[in-house]
Formats: C-alpha cells, structure tokens, sequence
C-alpha cells in the first residue's frame, strides 16, 4: 500500500460502532474477523515497479476464499479494506461464487494500471488490471498471482467519481470502452441519472449480481480526510449514499468494498469524520434510508 495504516481501516470502523449500526437495521450480521495477511517481510519487487507483490498476493487469496465462503453461505458480504488493492480478492473470490456478477467502482481513480503503466508501482492503482480478461496479453504475470483468472470483461465495468486518472488508464478505458462517469458527468447529469445510466449499461434486465466496490476517496475530502490519495471536488455524502440506496434496492448488492480508509492519516477529527462517512456509506448498502 502507499501509505502504511490502512490495515487499521476495520477496527477503526468497529470501533466507529459498525456492527451495531447494522444489527440496528434488523440484519442477521457476522463479524467474520480479519483476513490471513503475510508480514511486509521477504517482499522484493521481481524485475518489475511493484512494491510488496507477495504481500498482496497471498492477502489477495485469502480474501478470495473468505469472500467466496461468505457469499456461498447465502450471506452478502461486506469487505473492509485496507488499500484498493484488496478488490483483487474481492471480486475474484466473488467471481467464484456469482460468475455472472457486474462491477460499479466509485472512486476518483480508475485503479487499472498495470504493473508496466503504473508511475507509483503501488498495487492499489493496479486491481482492475488483474481482472479484466481483455487487458490480461498485457499484464505480467506476477509470482503468486497464478490463482487469479480474469473473471471481469470491460462491459461488465462501470466507474462513478472519476476525477484523477492516469494517461494510461485513460488509454485502457477508452480502448476498452469501460463505461465512465467521471465527477463532470455527475456534475452534468446528477447521481440519478448517473446511476441510472450505469446500471442500465451495465444489466438492461436487472438480474445480475452487483459487486460495489468504493474507495471512500471518491467522497470529498471534506467528507474524507483520512485516505491516502485524497483529490479535490468529489462525491457528496448525499450522492454517495444515493449510490448505495439504489444499488441497495435491486436487492441483487451481493458484496461490497469499502477501501483506503486511513487512520494513520489525519487528526482524531479527521479520522471521526472519515469513519462516519464509510459507516453512512456502509450503512445504506444494507437497507439503511434516509426516509427512515
Ligand atoms: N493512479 C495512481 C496510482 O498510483 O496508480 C496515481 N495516483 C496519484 C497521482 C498523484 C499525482 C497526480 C496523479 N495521481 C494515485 C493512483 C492510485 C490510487 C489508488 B486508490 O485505491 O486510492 O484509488
Ligand atoms: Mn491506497
Ligand atoms: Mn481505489
Ligand atoms: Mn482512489
């Protein structure tokens, strides 16, 4: 990860009073504890601009079977992050289960480099890249990734935030033709539409299973100070938990992400107001509605 703390995102939002929010919404919820991840140790880069491959590796099929598990047992499956980084495991181990399932990124980034476009060489700029079978001739296979097969194609892909996005990302959604509703198109069209728009693209019929994966910096700073990559002008509280109320109501939102939450960063303040934003956020997946 970029910046070191994320892996305190979970506790920082049970701390926040997370399970009892959603017991609090009538919901049978299970805290199935932290997911197995190796110590930074032993990490080297290969010949390749990646930091701490085996790390994210080995995290990344733990979290796979974990999710899978969750989501076999009839459960939805909540995965707190940690760095972006752990999407790889969440929507391979939700591919497992759901092969059929579509994917809305909310984020101010696209999260597709690969390791060879990358300019920072963290992992959590990379996730999309490993799973989308279109990009795969142009990926190198990392030691300790072999258990990943490309589950996800460029149509089954929409992003909501977009607002910081890397030449070769652009590159990539544009080549690929990914469905992209940067921070102009919701501040042209609105969320309503926005949404709308995505999930008609994205399931005309209505019967796909929905992964939502949100890096809580696709919010405002002001919302989110506590993240490693904030950027400017983003999401509203209102338009992120709209997001979440109209995927919530297909009743098809079958796993959900919530990443980069980082307690490291900021002041208590800061790390208050980051983590009630993810628990609104959080919250509102789950059948919380702000007309009660
Ligand atoms: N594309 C990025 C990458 O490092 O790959 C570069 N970017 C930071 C960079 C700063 C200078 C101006 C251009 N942007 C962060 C992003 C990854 C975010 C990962 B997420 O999980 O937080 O979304
Ligand atoms: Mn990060
Ligand atoms: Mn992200
Ligand atoms: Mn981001």
């Amino acid at each position: 990860m970029a910046k070191p703390g994320t892996e305190h995102g979970p506790d920082a939002l049970r701390e926040g009073g997370l399970i009892k929010k959603l017991m609090g919404l009538g919901l049978d919820v299970h805290d199935y504890g932290d997911v197995g991840t190796p110590s930074h140790e032993d990490d080297h880069h290969f010949d390749l601009p990646v930091k701490n491959p085996k790390h994210v590796a080995t995290a990344s099929e733990n979290i796979a079977a974990d999710v899978y598990n969750v989501i076999k047992s009839g459960r939805t499956c909540l995965a707190l992050g940690g760095d972006h980084s752990m999407a790889i495991g969440s929507i391979f181990g939700h591919s497992l289960a759901e092969p059929e399932h579509v994917v809305v990124w909310v984020d101010a980034h696209a999260d597709i480099n690969t390791p060879l476009t990358s300019s920072s060489g963290n992992m959590h700029g990379m996730p999309l890249s490993f799973l989308v079978k279109e990009l795969q001739p142009y990926i190198s296979k990392l030691p300790g990734f072999e258990f990943i097969k490309p589950c996800l194609s460029a149509k089954n892909i929409a992003y909501i935030g977009l607002r910081d996005v890397d030449p070769g990302e652009r590159y990539i959604i544009e080549k690929l033709g990914i469905q992209s509703f940067s921070m102009s198109e919701v501040d042209r069209h609105g969320i309503k539409d926005v949404v709308e728009k995505a999930m008609h693209y994205l399931d005309p019929e209505g019967v796909k299973p929905i992964h939502l994966s949100f890096d809580i910096d696709a919010l405002d700073p002001s919302l989110a100070p506590s993240t490693g990559t904030p950027v400017p002008g983003g999401l509203s509280i209102r338009e992120g938990n709209y997001i979440c109320e109209e995927l919530a109501a297909t009743g098809r939102l079958t796993c959900v992400d919530i990443a980069e939450v980082n307690p490291s960063l900021g002041n208590e303040r800061d790390n208050l107001i980051t983590v009630n934003s993810a628990l609104s956020i959080i919250t509102h997946c789950f059948g919380g509605r702000r007309q009660g």
